[in-house]
């Protein structure tokens, strides 16, 4: 459960002063996320999510994530708004963080994945990134190849860390010289989610209802948002990973937006590089635990395995790519 901050009754009811809302009835945090706290809020106007940010959320960064939720929900994709203020303003302050109300979107996440679901994923992947093509804001991607060694340098800083084996930090350093070194420089680029993870995509029967959780939204490489995605959509409980729902996964994003040449040439190395972000982030959250905070940090181990996995992979068709009929 991620709450970090909690919210007094004399600061919901102060918050929910400056909307246009009615009287709260009821305020409960939510058993999920990592990030923010967040809570589920009943008021007389109806269900609202309010999230409190917290520290790796930048305040600078707020508009952006924001403005995005609101220029794709206006475009009529299934991203929630976000509720001004009666004076029209998004972002307001609440138990002394930077705050939120976002419209409650119907619908849940998938716990056990089909082919079917990740099809449907490809698809509003490419529509996301279809829509969000005219947003004029723009965020550099502070987790991409440019912050990743930080990261390293700082879960490493003092030596060696007792529960990680020395093979594997040489192992992980060996990767981040050679991603360092072929990195793709000219991409088609543009907004990316970062973060489409099964919890932040919800389901009506067999419909997308919904993606939330923008707060990885950045502009780089469309591909390597592609890449996040089958790191966390294609491979098993026990490590496998599954040709079928890649290749579904790709198809159901063709059949939106056509991938390039050079963007499946990349897919390989673009893998890897997101299996090391989601690595290296959640091996920084597990020696960096809050302190009280409810959250379950998430296991590195996992994306371990799949940089070791996509290490091998010598071309798009091991992701189910059928080159001929591209
Ligand atoms: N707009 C929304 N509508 C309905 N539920 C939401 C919405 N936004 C967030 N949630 C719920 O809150 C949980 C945590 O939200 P998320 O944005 O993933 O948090 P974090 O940024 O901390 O990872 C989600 O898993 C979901 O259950
Ligand atoms: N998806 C990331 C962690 C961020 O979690 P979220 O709750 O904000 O989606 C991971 O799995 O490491």
């Amino acid at each position: 459960m991620a709450v970090y901050t909690d919210i007094s009754d004399e600061e919901l009811d102060d918050l929910l002063a400056r909307y246009d809302v009615g009287e709260v009835l009821s305020c409960k945090g939510i058993a999920e996320g990592v990030e923010n706290s967040n809570f589920l809020l009943h008021t007389e106007a109806g269900y609202y999510i309010l999230t409190l940010y917290e520290k790796r959320v930048n305040r600078d960064d707020l508009p952006f994530f924001l403005g995005l939720m609101e220029h794709l929900a206006a475009k009529g994709f299934v991203s929630p708004t976000p509720v001004p203020t009666r004076e029209g303003k998004t972002l307001t302050e609440a138990a002394g963080r930077p705050a939120a109300i976002i419209q409650f979107l119907e619908g849940r996440s998938i716990k056990r994945i089909t082919p079917d679901h990740c099809q449907k994923l490809g698809q509003t992947l490419a529509r996301l990134h279809v829509t969000a093509g005219d947003f004029t804001l723009t965020r550099r991607n502070t987790l991409s190849i440019d912050g990743w060694r930080p990261l390293f340098e700082s879960c490493f800083q003092d030596g060696r860390i007792p529960a990680i084996p020395p093979a594997e930090a040489d192992e992980i350093a060996a990767e981040l010289a050679h991603l360092e070194q072929n990195w793709p420089t000219d991409l088609p680029s543009g907004v990316i989610h970062a973060d489409l993870f099964p919890d932040n995509i919800f389901f009506l029967k067999e419909t997308v209802s919904g993606v939330i959780d923008y707060y990885f939204a950045c502009n780089d490489f469309l591909a390597y948002d592609l890449a996040i995605c089958l790191n966390a959509w294609c491979f098993e409980n026990d490590g496998s990973f599954n040709i079928t729902k890649a290749r579904r996964l790709l198809n159901g994003y063709q059949s939106v937006r056509q991938l390039t040449d050079r963007e499946l040439e990349a897919l390989p190395l673009l893998c890897q590089g997101a299996a090391l972000r989601f690595y290296l982030t959640r091996l920084y959250d597990w020696i960096n635990q809050v302190e009280g905070a409810l959250v379950k940090p998430k296991d590195p181990g996992e994306y371990l395995k799949k940089i070791r996995f996509h290490k091998d992979v010598a071309s798009v068709v091991a992701y189910g790519f059928d080159l001929d009929r591209a």
